[in-house]
């Protein structure tokens, strides 16, 4: 049976704020303070968060900016305590158990450094051997492997300052995956990298859910590490569990069309109606035709078939829904507040 390896029950998380002006999310006024007469509110970063993560699951934590996904993260890992709810990662409660905890999982946050800056590389892996009490006569061998596969040889000897971003972030990833632990977090790992640098990384995390059946929570605005990296994606907003299942899911529920590109041996400069479909563009002087649908109204075979009957198709490819836009269309149509009403109170989670 698949053990659970993060356990979530009603998280909550509150921070006091002093501002103004009401804000967005669920918030609760507190007595004026002092004589500024500022408005101090507490802000629920996390409003009530439940979910399970299985073992060797590949999981997309994803969200707008201030949703509450760092502050998700930092409960996880023992960083913050819960204001009220409970947490379990691999078993254990993460601010009581945080030494225990730490041996078992793996944290890379993009924009922060676990690695000793003017150390040499190799020193911040040996001091990470030393905290995870990690034998001797095993370490070696696995941080050669690590730093075989992130492409990292080279750079052992360079102090971490002196590091580009992406070797310093696939350093990061090599310590947090040092100890071999069973769940690793990333917080938003490729951020600022190139379009080269994301792809080695993205074939390395796989390479190594694979090889070891590591569990994968990721934070990203990255939608392209979404769709490659996960089979499941959680979105959170204002704090609140908005959606629990796949992209494809998703897509579908929120109505994201595919669209057809069909090329034609001789040009049609309409093709009239085509059941369950909607005529996108025509390019190419009735070369080209692009035709969005939904697999709920008709499927790519039906379109080609009727497409067929009105000209000679040479290519054809289906693109696949844009993942920003389901996101977005999720969001509009999940949380009122979006709209400009910050008082209307959430509708519940689309069911998975
Ligand atoms: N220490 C803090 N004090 C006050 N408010 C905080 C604190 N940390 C987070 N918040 C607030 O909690 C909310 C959630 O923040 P969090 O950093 O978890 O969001 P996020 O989803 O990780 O955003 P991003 O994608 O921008 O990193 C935001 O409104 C943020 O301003």
């Amino acid at each position: 049976m698949t053990e659970t390896i993060v356990e979530l029950r009603d998280l909550r998380r509150e921070f006091v704020v002093r501002r103004p002006a009401p804000q967005l999310g669920s918030v609760r006024r507190l007595p004026l303070a002092g004589r500024l007469r500022r408005t101090r509110t507490v802000v629920a970063a996390v409003d009530g968060l439940s979910f399970d993560l299985a073992e060797g699951a590949a999981v997309g934590y994803i969200g707008a900016n201030g949703a509450g996904k760092s502050t998700t993260i930092k409960m996880l890992t023992g960083i913050l305590v819960p204001t009220a709810g409970t947490v379990r990662t691999c078993g254990l409660d993460p601010v009581r158990r945080r030494r225990e905890l730490a041996r078992q999982i793996g944290v890379v946050f993009g924009q922060r450094s676990q690695l000793w800056w003017d150390l040499p590389l190799a020193e911040s892996f040996r001091a990470l051997a030393a905290i995870h009490r990690l034998p001797d006569a095993t370490w070696p061998a696995r941080r050669d492997e690590l730093a075989d596969r992130l492409d990292l040889g080279g750079f052992l000897a360079t102090p971490v300052r002196q590091l580009s971003l992406g070797q310093r972030i696939r350093g990061e990833i090599a310590a947090a995956l040092l100890h071999a632990p069973r769940l690793l977090i990333l917080d938003e790992p490729t951020i600022g990298l190139d379009v080269l640098s994301k792809e080695r990384l993205r074939v390395f995390l796989s390479e190594q859910r694979a090889l070891h059946g590591t569990t994968l929570l990721l934070t990203t605005h990255d939608m392209d590490d979404v769709q490659r990296l996960t089979d499941r994606i959680l979105v959170v907003d204002h704090g609140r569990l908005v959606y629990d299942g796949t992209l494809p899911e998703l897509a579908g529920r929120v109505g994201a069309e595919r669209v057809m590109v069909v090329d034609l041996v001789e040009p049609v400069p309409s093709l009239g109606p085509i059941h369950g479909t909607r005529s996108v563009a025509v390019e190419s002087d009735g070369l080209r035709h692009r035709l969005a649908f939904t697999p709920e109204r008709t499927t790519a075979g039906a379109i080609l078939e009727a497409v067929g009957r009105r000209g000679q198709v040479r290519d054809l490819a289906i693109e696949e829904p844009d993942v920003e836009d389901v996101v977005r269309r999720l969001y509009l149509a999940q949380s009122p507040r979006v709209s400009g009403d910050p008082a209307a109170p959430p509708r519940p989670p689309l069911p998975a």
